[in-house]
């Protein structure tokens, strides 16, 4: 499943994020958004449902009303502090945290409420363009340390007559969980001397900005938007690439309204409908919540990981189905299964993602939607339902 972490300093919000994220207003299927362990949970992202374009919605459980929710983990990297990769605060076991997952949601308190370490300060007084800069810094400090540790062993191979430095940094690379796509793209695209003890640190940091930059990208939750002074807002829009303004606190009251049945409310809806019996102070703090949704188009956190997943990372849904009419499993289920893909996947990735086994028995794949075979190298699209046959089906 693919892995998204929240990092930020203390007191962004990140746990408040965290447990709007991870929480329903009903019960579903195999993936509860339940907690699995304090810091780790099962989120969703949100898409159009396939069914849309049928008469009938499919009724599977991760689908409401044609609205689709993907399953995703969420991992919770608390207490992120400037400084981490030296061992401050609680150091580099968060960095080795994130070190698991595909994209990372940095969480800003846009209102500039809380200072370097998280302590609160008067409003607007903090600068939270810092607090941008920081985690990337921790981040990419964080595994240059780790180049830096292993130098000596790559200088050691070099002495090895038919030594390789390409081959060496790719084990080292991969070995503390990059791609071996990432790192070929990395080494194409940063000079380094070829005899590593030539190498200096500046060489070893080059590196690991680089490798970062492209195996953990960092998208900018601009959180606290409900109390953040415009200017900051701006700002951040300024300093990074990706900035979704969010209110954590408001998707979790909203959650928690949905789930007591006092609001029709889905997550990542731009707005909500007040259905139950509430206290004037519940109406109250809805209602500012509705404020900060009409401005920013819903409260940001649904939008924050569905742009991290489908525009940062550039995935896509894919249906796998084993009836190309009925879009249905063996079982009469309808539209039973959901796969986030990268940009560029085939039918044969797509059946890879399924099982092992039925990758390795791929004899072809039909495009259940126009009802036609498609070639092995055909590029798949967002909302694509596809019939794999397989030895091994
Ligand atoms: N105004 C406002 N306050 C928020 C929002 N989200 C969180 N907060 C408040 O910010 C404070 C810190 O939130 P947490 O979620 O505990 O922050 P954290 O980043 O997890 O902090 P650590 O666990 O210390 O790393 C709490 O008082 C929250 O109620 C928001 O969207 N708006």
């Amino acid at each position: 499943m693919l892995s998204v972490a929240l990092a930020g300093k203390p007191n962004a919000g990140k746990s408040t994020f965290y447990r709007a994220a991870t929480l329903a207003d009903v019960d579903v299927g195999n993936y509860p958004f339940t907690t699995i362990d304090p810091n780790r949970g099962v989120s969703y992202v949100r898409t159009d449902c396939p069914c849309l374009a049928r008469e009938d919605r499919c009724g599977n459980e991760n689908c409401r009303n044609g609205k689709r929710y993907v399953p995703v983990e969420l991992l919770d990297v608390a207490g992120l502090v400037p400084g981490a990769h030296e061992g401050r605060g609680l150091g580099n076991q968060f960095l080795d945290a994130l070190s698991n997952a595909d994209v990372i949601c940095n969480v800003v308190d846009a209102s500039g409420g809380t200072n370097a370490e998280g302590e609160p300060v008067e409003v607007g007084s903090y600068d939270p363009v810092e607090d941008v800069d920081f985690v990337e810094e921790e981040m990419d400090l964080w595994l240059a340390g780790i180049v830096s540790r292993n130098w000596e062993s790559v200088e050691r191979q070099s002495r090895s007559p038919d030594f390789s430095l390409e081959d060496a940094l790719t084990d080292l690379l991969t070995g503390i969980g990059a791609s071996e796509h990432d790192v070929a793209a990395t080494l194409r695209s940063v000079e380094y001397p070829a005899d590593p003890i030539q190498w200096d640190e500046e060489d070893q940091e080059r590196l690991a900005r680089d490798l970062r930059a492209r195996s953990k990208p960092i998208i900018v939750v601009a959180n606290k938007a409900d109390v953040a002074p415009q200017e900051n807002l701006e700002r951040l829009h300024e300093a990074a690439d990706v900035v979704v303004p969010a209110t954590a606190e408001g998707e979790l009251a909203l959650r928690q309204a949905a789930k007591a049945g006092a609001v029709d409310y889905d997550p990542g809806d731009e707005e909500f409908e007040i259905t139950g019996d509430l206290s004037e102070k519940q109406e109250r703090g809805l209602e500012r919540i509705r404020g900060v949704m009409d401005e920013w188009g819903g409260t940001g956190v649904q939008t924050a990981l569905d742009t991290a997943v489908y525009d940062f990372l550039d995935h896509f849904t894919a249906y796998p189905v084993q009836n190309e009419s009925k879009w249905t499993d063996g079982q009469e289920n309808v539209l039973p299964d959901a796969f986030l893909l990268a940009r560029g996947s085939t039918p044969k990735d797509l059946a890879f993602a399924v099982h092992s086994d039925i990758g390795e028995g791929y004899l072809h794949a039909v495009d259940a939607r126009e009802n036609r075979r498609i070639g092995e190298d055909h590029e798949l699209e967002e909302g694509d339902v596809v019939k794999i046959v397989s030895t091994a089906a």
